[in-house]
């Protein structure tokens, strides 16, 4: 799969046609697929099976269940020394607050385009609303609408309920309070993740809890429409999340797939369940140890698809590099030193994501380095 570098932003941008805002009413009064969302073929070879991740139990981690902690750090570790994929259960997130959180993710998908547009993503930045990226792409256009907005709390202020509200109004204050308590849950379960990937890696229990501890991440809502022709587009096309954990809540209509062992494979959906993924940043983070999976999402004819995606992310300015035990561990540093905020920039300005974004970052920070020497 060619890679995407593009040397200035400007040739991200779509050539400007007369077709409009794209957004779901979009999207279905096609009677056939746009040629801009038919995806190459290599892309598009369906999933036939099923990925045999584990569902951990977090019951007897937040009991401080020694057997059980021991036990499910087992089965994570063989999953990210894998694919880095596993679900879990009895997270401790309110069920009821994920529901409102799908019930308010639809109040704004929703919306007339002119009211998305409202908070249209500004370019070279990840937050805002976005249709099928049409205004950064000009192939390969994704079958989805995304919102995608920051989140930290080190600080007093409530930043994802004064983005919606200062965004979009008081018709949107609850949908913000909703999303405030989410991306908090959210946190909370990462930094629980996070201390039993240090378990799993054998480092000091605390060491990534504390890294991540005043995290600037990314809370990204999709959704899917139901597309006249799957087998020629694709929701979220193959690329490893470059963040450092994904917290995924997916509906019950599947579409996740992973690609592991030279074929693709769905993440089934499980009720009240957790999809986690290691993303590229904490494979830096483990020396490369554990994998960033390839993965995309699907799209079908029959039903819309909703997912709720929560992207743990350093501070922008914390160097990323892994525990000295991990170099040790395998005898050389896998990657440079990078930040978080020049790898985001790097995806949002140059390079669409997709399975090498990290072997490329690491060429590009190398290259920035030599032409400032
Ligand atoms: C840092 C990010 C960039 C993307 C959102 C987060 C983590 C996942 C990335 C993404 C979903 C990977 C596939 C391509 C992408 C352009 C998309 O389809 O949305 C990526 C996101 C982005 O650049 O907006
Ligand atoms: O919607 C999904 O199931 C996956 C989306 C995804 O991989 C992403 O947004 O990074
Ligand atoms: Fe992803």
């Amino acid at each position: 799969m060619a890679s995407i570098l593009l040397s200035s932003p400007s040739k991200l941008h779509a050539q400007q046609t007369n077709r409009g805002p794209i957004d779901s009413s979009f999207l279905q009064r096609q009677t056939r697929v746009p040629s801009g969302f038919i995806w190459p073929e290599a892309d598009l070879v369906a999933a036939d099976e099923e990925l045999d991740e584990p569902l951990i139990d977090l019951k007897g981690f937040f009991k401080g269940d020694g057997v059980a902690i021991e036990n499910a750090a087992k089965l994570i570790r063989a999953s990210c020394l894998s694919h880095g994929f596993f679900q879990v259960t009895n997270h401790g997130v309110d069920t009821s607050l994920i529901k409102l959180a799908d019930d308010h993710l639809d109040q704004f998908f929703n919306l007339p385009v002119s009211e998305k547009l409202r908070v249209k993503r500004v370019p070279g930045s990840p937050w805002g609303y976005s249709g099928s990226h049409a205004d950064r792409f000009s192939t390969k256009l994704p079958w989805k609408e995304t919102l995608s907005f920051g989140f930290h709390d080190n600080g007093s202020e409530k930043v994802v309920a004064d983005f919606f509200k200062s965004k979009l109004g008081d018709s949107f204050k609850e949908t913000g309070k909703v999303y405030q308590k989410y991306c908090e849950a959210m946190k909370s379960l990462a930094l629980s993740i996070m201390e039993l990937l240090a378990i799993t890696l054998g480092v000091k229990r605390l060491h990534y809890k504390e890294f991540f501890e005043d995290a600037h991440s990314i809370m990204r809502c999709n959704y899917y429409p139901t597309c006249q022709e799957p087998s020629l587009s694709l929701g979220t096309g193959p690329h490893c999340d470059p963040t450092s954990l994904t917290i995924l809540h997916q509906d019950q209509v599947g579409g996740l797939e992973v690609f592991v062992n030279n074929k693709w494979q769905s993440v089934r959906p499980i009720q009240g369940a957790l999809v986690i993924n290691i993303g590229d940043t904490f494979t830096a983070l483990s020396n490369g140890l554990y994998k960033s999976c390839l993965h995309r999402a699907s799209v079908n004819a029959v039903k819309e698809r909703r997912s709720l995606a929560f992207f743990l992310c350093p501070k922008d300015d914390k160097v990323v590099k892994p525990p000295e035990e991990l170099v040790t561990e395998v005898g050389t540093r896998k990657y440079p030193d990078f930040t978080w905020a020049k790898l985001l920039g790097f995806t949002q300005n140059h390079y669409r994501a997709d399975e090498s974004t990290l072997q490329q970052f690491s060429k590009f920070t190398q290259s920035e380095s030599k032409s400032v020497n």
